[in-house]
């Protein structure tokens, strides 16, 4: 076995591509970076090297084939090119698994069939995470390449959570049941969040909101996930930068049969135009915040709307675990909107949740806690860390650990 320790993560979204390289000895980030706006007039790659400052390089990136070459390139010039022996593997995020991927996998071309075929239930994710994989095996057709599953941490999800009360031998026909996202996030943040507390992760029951572009809640018990608000695909569930989360299915039937929309006139609309941006024409967190504060009340419906339905998972997730040791909010939203923090919690203290509005103000890239000491459920900000994560999981499949 080669004794390469070097994993390089590529975590390819619907427009970007964000990357990490990581030596797996000590967790060392060797390089980390991201390309924007592939596609566009302003594509952007910002690039930062091992311990040095931060290049940035303003070009039109046409496609992801570009984008990863251009990466490449990048690592090149600081001695970690693609062609390193030191390189053991690349790991890849794949958003959806279906029912077949519940961990780590291998990706060869059946693997990749099989990935593509669930496009359609993960329409934003899937194509961009083929096109990674396909150009990266380009690269470097020796080197193993790991798919890393969104779906993989809730495989574990009781069945009577999975299921939608509909027609069992329809929906077990078309494989239609909650998969759940963010998965690997979520892993992560409930394991970080039970060290924050001291505790082994089959100790403590935790609620993790993962509140990015996209956002997801999820109940762990013991380590295990019991339940999680995204479904089929990640549309499901909490209110997103553009996705609308929960609405009644039969929005869908009015919108077609009264509105006239076509069914992927729909898809777009519930994916791509709704959610914050649809209810304020902003999805960035930090504008709506000060839009809301200067009195615009758009952005404090967008606002208010987000936390109503943040409160309803966090609520249900308590009656789902029974008891709460901890509640941990991350990714962009959760990691630096206090006050989404401090309304998603307010008013809770019956149920033993409190908010330290001085903890809650603290700026930091630490996990931490901020509810007081008093508080019978810890609140904490876990920043997430999917790069690490899947970097972990990568190399211990290579490894065969
Ligand atoms: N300082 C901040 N205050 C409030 N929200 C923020 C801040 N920084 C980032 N965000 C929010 O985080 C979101 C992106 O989260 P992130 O986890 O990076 O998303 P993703 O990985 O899904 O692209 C942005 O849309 C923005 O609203
Ligand atoms: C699955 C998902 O919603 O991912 P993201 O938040 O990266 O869009
Ligand atoms: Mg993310």
């Amino acid at each position: 076995m080669s004794d390469a320790t070097r994993v390089l993560v590529l975590n390819a979204g619907s427009s970007s591509v964000k990357y990490q390289l990581i030596d797996m000895v000590d967790g060392a980030r060797l390089a980390a970076g991201l390309v924007e706006r592939i596609g566009e007039s302003n594509g952007r790659l910002a690039h930062t090297p091992p311990g040095g400052d931060r290049r940035e390089t303003v070009q039109v990136f046409p496609d992801h084939g570009a984008a990863l070459k251009a990466v490449a390139e990048e690592l090149a010039a600081d001695g970690l090119g693609l062609d390193s022996p030191e390189l053991a593997a690349i790991g890849h995020r794949v958003v959806h698994g279906g029912l077949r991927f519940t961990a780590p996998t291998l990706v060869t071309d059946e693997v990749l069939t099989e990935i593509r075929r669930l496009i359609p239930v993960a329409p934003l994710h899937n194509p961009a995470n083929i096109t990674g994989i396909e150009v990266a095996r380009a690269l470097r057709p020796d080197l193993p390449q790991v798919a890393v599953f969104d779906t993989a941490f809730h495989a574990t999800m009781p069945e009577y959570a999975a299921r939608y009360a509909i027609d069992k031998a329809v929906a077990d026909e078309h494989r239609v049941r909650r998969y759940g996202f963010h998965g690997t996030s979520h892993q992560y943040v409930s394991r970080a969040t039970a060290r924050l507390l001291g505790k082994d992760p089959a100790e403590v029951n935790v609620i993790v909101l993962h509140l990015g572009n996209g956002g997801s809640a999820s109940a762990v018990a013991g380590g295990v996930c019991v339940d999680t608000s995204m479904g089929l695909t990640p549309l499901e569930g909490l209110v997103m930068g553009t996705r609308s989360g929960d609405v009644d299915p039969g929005v869908v039937f009015h919108l077609h049969r009264v509105g006239g929309l076509t069914i992927d006139e729909i898809d777009e609309l519930l994916n791509r135009r709704s959610g914050l941006l649809g209810l304020c024409g902003d999805n960035d967190m930090r504008e709506i915040m000060r839009r809301a504060d200067q009195g615009d009340a758009d952005a404090k419906l967008a606002f208010d709307t987000y936390v109503h339905r943040l409160r309803k998972y966090l609520g249900g997730y308590y009656a789902v675990l029974g008891r709460v040791d901890a509640i941990a909010f991350t990714a962009g939203v959760g990691e630096n909107a206090a006050p989404v923090r401090a309304a998603a919690c307010a008013g809770l203290e019956e149920l033993g949740i409190t908010v330290d509005p001085e903890l809650n103000a603290v700026r930091s890239g630490e996990a931490r806690v901020i509810s007081p000491e008093y508080g019978r459920v810890t609140v904490a900000v876990v920043p997430t860390d999917e790069e690490l994560e899947i970097a972990q999981q990568s190399f211990a499949l290579v490894h065969g650990a």
